[in-house]
């Protein structure tokens, strides 16, 4: 459970990184400090940044300069890959169409996910068939955003076996049915900034993505260098922000890592308010469980939170497609 934290802990993860394909890495001294760093802020914040992963500070700004192209186009431009459920909820929705807790978002985005064939999960996957929808403009974007999850997911996998140590696992807990085999989402995401001719304070209509919490397993944020907008609420119910780190990504924990951790890790909550006059761009990369995994707490977490399972069993790829239904009023 998330307790009082003041602000949230910078990692560097290099260490953890270069030893996690090798079966012997929980011995190493550096992959054992990253290990203590990561318990401790899942822990305290479910919150962290990373610095150390190895993307270069010049892919991490391009995808966000390709996507703020995007955004620049004109509505009837960017309604060519627009998202419907029979496209599996993939492409472009436009400001205030996504809804969060009943409200509607002022953000515009491109929902991506690992893509799924038809008849590939039964009926547990018939929402989610589709491939994803890339504009003809920035002609590059499809070919970047691949390369990038690519990356995100190695990354990725790499924190999970990080992050089963720190639960005390094997390193590879989230290997195999579990994770090793990993669905993920990429959420290209823009910001309107307020308008300064109305000098109002910040309206419920200001509000760029309502309070939730994510559905995975572990999230990688990379949002513009120059707006703080991303608030984390704390134990006590107060929002910290989560300033922007150049070349560095947001970390949080996302449902499904709650329930296998039997909250030892906990999925905080946050939300997005883009105060600042300037558009705001974020690209989010979700690394979630295989799209069939069953997901209940693990005996070795239970043992250790007092014996007793303090969440139901879920499928996550149920979960994902209740959330993403409630998502859009389609
Ligand atoms: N794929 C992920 N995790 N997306 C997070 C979006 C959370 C807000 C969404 N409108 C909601 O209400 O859930
Ligand atoms: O824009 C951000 O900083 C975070 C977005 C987010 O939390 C999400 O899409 O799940
Ligand atoms: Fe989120």
């Amino acid at each position: 459970m998330a307790t009082d934290f003041k602000s949230i802990p910078l990692i560097d993860i290099s260490p953890l990184l270069s030893k996690s394909d090798d079966s012997r890495m929980s011995e190493d001294p550096g992959v054992a400090e990253v290990v203590r760093q990561l318990d401790q802020a899942c822990k305290v914040a479910g919150f962290f940044y990373v610095k150390g992963h190895g993307i270069s500070d010049s892919l991490i700004k391009e995808v966000r300069t390709v996507s703020r192209e995007f955004f620049g186009l004109s509505y009837e431009e960017k309604l060519k890959i627009k998202l419907t459920p029979a496209r599996g909820y993939r492409g472009y929705q436009s400001v205030f169409e996504i809804i969060t807790g009943g409200a509607r978002d002022k953000q515009e985005a491109i929902d991506c996910y690992r893509e799924i064939t038809k008849g590939m999960y039964g009926d547990l996957g018939r929402t989610m068939e589709g491939c994803n929808m890339w504009p003809r403009d920035p002609a590059n974007m499809k070919a970047l955003m691949e390369e990038y999850v690519n990356l995100c997911t190695d990354i990725s996998r790499k924190i999970m076996r990080g992050l089963a140590l720190g639960l005390g696992g094997s390193p590879n807990e989230f290997d195999g049915e579990r994770a090793g085999d990993p669905f993920w989402a990429l959420r290209i995401i823009g910001y309107p900034g307020v308008s300064t001719t109305n000098g109002h304070a910040t309206s419920e209509n200001d509000i760029g993505c309502g309070a939730h919490t994510d559905y995975g397993l572990l999230s990688l944020i990379n949002q513009d260098d120059d707006i703080t907008a991303l608030q984390i609420k704390t134990l006590s119910g107060e929002w910290i922000s989560a300033p922007p780190i150049p070349g560095a990504f947001v970390c949080n924990i996302g449902d499904m890592l709650k329930i296998w951790s039997n909250g030892l890790y906990d999925s905080t909550v946050h939300r997005v308010v883009n105060n600042s006059p300037k558009f705001r761009v974020c690209v989010a990369y979700f690394f979630e469980p295989n799209y069939d995994a069953g997901v209940e707490p693990l005996d070795f977490c239970v043992k250790r939170t007092g014996g007793k399972k303090k969440f139901e069993r879920a499928v996550y790829g149920e979960h994902l497609v209740n959330k993403v239904k409630n998502n859009f009023e389609m």
